[in-house]
């Protein structure tokens, strides 16, 4: 099984490959389908292809790095042409859930940044209402605990119930490459993601939540039956 989920990811890392064109500016997502991708690419550029790109976090940063693709900051390269990254889950016009590897906030900012994003997933990751992964929410350790009954109250507002867990590795707090916590929302069912979404950003101390809508542009999923690309409906807004 997890043999085949890995077959899977690089069935899925090796078609969104063919969106690649040389001299693309490239944000590299974070997490082991990223990682196919990320591999895939650096056969690619060892055999002449030339793309710069920019990292989500520091563990794709070593990863591209070893597999010899030139790296570049958002800084350097503040516009991109393609951002490739994996998903927790991919709902309904491509709504996200994104953050269980902890590297929402920089994917979020660099998928912003790109022209077009491309997530690659196997097909488990298809869901038909996002929520069955616990959202990720990335927030400032300052308040942690009252940002965390915040959050309570929001969803509590939207009808939504379940627990709020400050994300733990290992028995210490999980730290983002930004500094940050990490809460998991265990909501189930989100039936309006918009709503929630909304919610989040008005929330002081959040720093960036796991829904990422209106933001992938196409996804790649394989599963036993082949790989099938999925585009986003052209009335959702990006
Ligand atoms: O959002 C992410 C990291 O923050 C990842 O894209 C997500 O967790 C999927 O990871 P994987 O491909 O390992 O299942």
């Amino acid at each position: 099984m997890a043999a085949n989920s890995e077959a899977l990811k690089r069935a899925a890392a090796a078609r969104a490959l063919e969106e690649v064109e040389s001299g693309m500016r490239l944000g590299l997502g974070t997490g082991s389908t990223a990682n196919a991708f990320i591999e895939l690419l650096g056969e690619r550029v060892r055999g002449g292809l030339d793309v710069r790109c920019v990292p989500t976090s520091e563990a794709t940063a070593t990863l591209a790095g070893q597999v010899g693709i030139t790296l570049a900051t958002l800084d350097d390269l503040p516009e991109l042409d393609l951002t490739v990254d994996g998903a927790d889950e991919i709902g309904p016009d491509l709504a996200l859930i994104k953050g269980g590897g902890g590297a929402l906030l920089r994917e979020k900012i660099v998928a912003a940044a790109s022209g077009a994003m491309v997530v690659i997933a196997d097909n488990a990751k298809l869901v038909g209402t996002l929520g069955r992964f616990p959202l990720p929410i990335e927030i400032v350790p300052f308040g942690a605990e009252a940002t965390r009954r915040a959050v309570l109250r929001l969803a509590e507002a939207q009808g939504l119930a379940g627990e709020v867990r400050l994300r733990a590795r290992d028995g210490h707090v999980f730290v983002t490459d930004g500094g940050h916590f990490i809460l998991d929302a265990g909501f189930g069912a989100i039936p309006d993601p918009a709503a929630l979404a909304c919610g989040l950003a008005g929330i002081p101390g959040v720093a960036e939540h796991g829904l990422f809508i209106g933001l992938a542009t196409k996804a790649i999923v394989a599963g036993d039956g082949g790989v099938q690309v999925l585009t986003r409906s052209a009335n959702t807004e990006s």
